[in-house]
């Protein structure tokens, strides 16, 4: 399994975000993350990224404990935050360059891999721009590119495309589905359609609980649409 969670809770003061999650996520696997404003999406990412620690149970990427082989985790996972955070004064080069350090490439592997992101992302005719004059959607790119430079075997993307004109959407959209082709992908978003154009599986969480775990085919043969087995799991 790539991705393993177990029981997985994180209580903040004296409410729980999530409550006793467990799923997994099979190699090659691209699967949506859903669930209404608050239902505990990012903090399940944030812990697998290892941005915060679960209050209990258990989480692994690529049969790497989250909370206790931190560094071989975070060697195996790549991660585009819920609103992108980058250095907007940076170029788009030297970010990227100083990502790719960070996971210890250097010298003609770190030119390689740099010129194979710029190419994927299609961001060649940008790479000399200060990251803070670049429209959301290149935005975007760099955030992927960041999360894909040290080739990792996960992919965790937080709402990848909120924002985004129609346009920028539907490139962004190829550029997951290019980018994670031999990758695990969970990522989470709001937009029905692109769980259907993406995904092979959706969880669904309300109020950090798991409501569904189900392949696409599955839900189209029992005659549902995403929308309406979304909306009667979490109204
Ligand atoms: N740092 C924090 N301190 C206190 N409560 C928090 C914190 N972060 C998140 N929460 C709460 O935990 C719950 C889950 O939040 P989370 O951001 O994980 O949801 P989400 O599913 O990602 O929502 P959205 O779709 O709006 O991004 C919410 O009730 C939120 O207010």
């Amino acid at each position: 399994m790539s991705i393993v969670v177990s029981n997985l809770t994180k209580t903040y003061g004296t409410q729980k975000a999530i409550d006793s999650l467990t799923f997994e996520v099979r190699p090659g696997e691209i699967v949506g993350f859903l669930g209404p404003n608050g239902a505990g999406k990012s903090t399940t990412m944030k812990i697998l990224t290892g941005y915060l620690s679960a209050t209990d149970g258990q989480a692994q990427l690529m049969q790497h404990n989250v909370a206790t082989a931190p560094m071989q985790a975070r060697r195996a996972v790549g991660y585009l935050p819920e609103h992108n955070p980058l250095y907007l004064d940076m170029y788009v080069k030297e970010f990227l360059l100083f990502i790719g350090k960070l996971y210890g490439l250097k010298g003609n592997a770190l030119s390689q891999r740099l010129q194979q992101m710029l190419d994927l992302c299609g961001l060649t005719l940008e790479q000399h721009k200060k990251i803070g004059q670049l429209s959301k959607g290149y935005r975007q790119r760099v955030g992927l590119a960041q999360a894909l430079i040290h080739d990792p075997a996960v992919l965790i993307l937080d709402e990848p495309t909120t924002g985004l004109d129609p346009n920028q959407l539907t490139e962004i959209r190829a550029l997951i589905k290019t980018a994670g082709s031999n990758k695990t992908v969970l990522f989470s978003t709001h937009i029905m359609q692109e769980v259907e154009a993406l995904c092979d599986r959706v969880i669904i969480l309300n109020r950090g609980r798991l409501v569904a775990d189900s392949s696409l085919s599955d839900l189209r043969r029992e005659g549902e649409s995403l929308e309406e087995v979304f909306r009667k799991l979490t109204a």
